[in-house]
């Protein structure tokens, strides 16, 4: 039988654990150039480390992932945060885990909206990116530096994530 995951709204709260949720919150708001712009101030702090590490900015072209989809591994970034954005205006999943000594525990699954991002802070689980429905672009900020900035953890069983309902 396989162990189904739950999927749960996208939600700041629920999300600290492992990072923020990147979304227009009013509370970050200031107007900006004579009040014609809204800037949503500092609402995440890329996070690298390392001697030569740098913060990039890259665009991620996803595939949308086949539903039911199996979790089978779970990765991190020791050397660094990662963050999505979504660029094509579509809904997408999160998922990740806390850390149980070395190895990612019982993945959470989350459904992004189109007007949230998340921002993983460094050396926390999840899982590579997961568009959904159709091939969908994210602005990624993450790490670029020496050092293998990749940890995975391949799990004995799979998770299964049921398709979500939009
Ligand atoms: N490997 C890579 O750059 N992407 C992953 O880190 C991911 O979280 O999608
Ligand atoms: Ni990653």
């Amino acid at each position: 039988m396989s162990d189904m995951l739950s999927i749960q709204p996208l939600t700041p709260e629920e999300f600290a654990p492992f990072g923020e949720v990147i979304s227009a919150r009013p509370e970050t708001m200031r107007l900006i150039n004579g009040g014609t712009t809204e800037r949503f101030h500092a609402l995440f702090s890329p996070e690298v480390t390392g001697e030569g590490a740098r913060v990039i900015v890259n665009i991620f072209r996803g595939q949308p992932r086949a539903f039911p989809y199996q979790v089978g591994m779970m990765e991190r970034h020791p050397f660094g945060s990662q963050s999505f954005s979504p660029l094509s205006g579509r809904p997408f999943l999160v998922a990740v885990s806390p850390d149980e000594d070395g190895r990612p525990g019982r993945p959470q699954v989350f459904l992004a909206r189109p007007d949230q991002g998340v921002n993983y802070r460094r050396n926390v689980w999840h899982h590579p990116l997961m568009a959904i429905g159709e091939i969908s672009d994210f602005l990624v900020v993450d790490r670029d530096g020496p050092g293998n900035n990749l940890e995975e953890f391949f799990f004995d069983t799979p998770f299964v994530i049921l398709e979500p309902h939009l």
